[in-house]
């Protein structure tokens, strides 16, 4: 088996652990209240809406800081035992997918002709504090055949993300579907991405659509059950890689890529994630569903 299922099957144990832990212990270590910036820490189950009406989410989350994992820069990282007596095993995952990561910017990069040094590998240097986390999430079994969907559809807030999971449920909306303000018709436009053990799923976050204005697009997702079928309990690891937290967010150069037609101000990665933390909250101000979605008029 490769390396990173070797690891991330023993990082599934490693979740079933920390979710068994009881909740008083838990919400001791809620990120909302032990991480600036929600990089490391508790989620419970229904902290997010995952429609306009309010419908609350089916998903516990557990976020684990990269530079916690690596103890690198000055990052609070508090965790209970179950995570310190598995530090190895976090390490060893990372370090995989870290490399793998390295090669797909490298590859990106060399195909959209950048620049040396302003490669997108060149804004995820692993010897330096960054904000990649590794997300371990529980879905909840809800039995009833059409309930709500438990995730809310969103697209990753950093440049790469690395899902790996057994159990089906992932859905994925094509690019090209566009909705048409008040015509509801993109439920039957989402498609299933089949898992597959020893295959990971990757997905483009926001960060790489900001740094290309548009070309490479993010992907938007969502956690549902299968057509006719309840909602099975479901564990998934996501690894999201991010650019460091100064990086600004702006479109590279590149004879591929077309420049911005009037330069806007550019965010910075710390900024961006600060504003899609506020959309996958509900807080509408910052946004909305419109950060939350990537720029994409869609939110069911
Ligand atoms: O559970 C999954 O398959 C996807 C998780 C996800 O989209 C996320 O953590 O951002
Ligand atoms: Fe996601």
């Amino acid at each position: 088996m490769v390396p990173v299922w070797s690891n991330a099957a023993k990082v599934f144990n490693i979740s079933e652990n920390l979710f068994a832990y009881d909740d008083a212990l838990k919400n001791a270590f809620d990120g909302d209240k032990i991480s600036k910036g929600k990089v490391n820490g508790y989620k419970p189950k229904g902290r997010n809406i995952v429609d306009k009406s309010g419908t609350r989410d089916g998903f516990e989350s557990w976020v684990l800081p990269g530079d916690g994992i690596f103890q690198l820069g000055d990052v609070m990282f508090p965790h209970p035992p179950v995570v310190a007596a598995s530090m190895g095993t976090l390490r060893a995952l990372v370090s995989h997918l870290r490399f793998a990561a390295d090669s797909i910017f490298k590859s990106l990069s060399t195909s959209l002709k950048l620049k040396p040094g302003q490669g997108f590998e060149d804004f995820h240097n692993t010897a330096r504090p960054m904000p990649d986390v590794l997300r371990l999430l529980k879905y909840h079994a809800d039995p009833r055949v059409g309930g709500a969907i438990p995730q809310t559809p969103h697209t990753d807030l950093g440049s790469l993300t690395f899902v790996l999971c057994t159990t089906p449920g992932l859905q994925v909306l094509s690019a090209n579907v566009q909705s048409e303000s008040g015509v509801p018709r993109t439920e039957f436009c989402w498609q299933y991405v089949e898992p597959r053990e020893g295959c990971a799923v990757v997905n483009l976050g926001d960060c790489m659509t900001k740094m290309t204005n548009g070309l490479l697009k993010s992907a938007l997702h969502r956690v549902g059950p299968l057509p006719g079928n309840p909602m099975p309990e479901r564990y998934s690891l996501a690894y999201l890689m991010r650019p460091e937290g100064t990086t600004l967010l702006r479109t590279l150069d590149s004879p591929l890529i077309h420049p911005p037609a009037a330069e806007g101000t550019s965010v910075t990665c710390n900024e961006w994630m600060q504003n899609k933390f506020q959309a996958v909250r509900g807080n509408q101000h910052t946004g909305g569903d419109h950060v939350l979605t990537g720029g994409r008029s869609l939110m069911t």
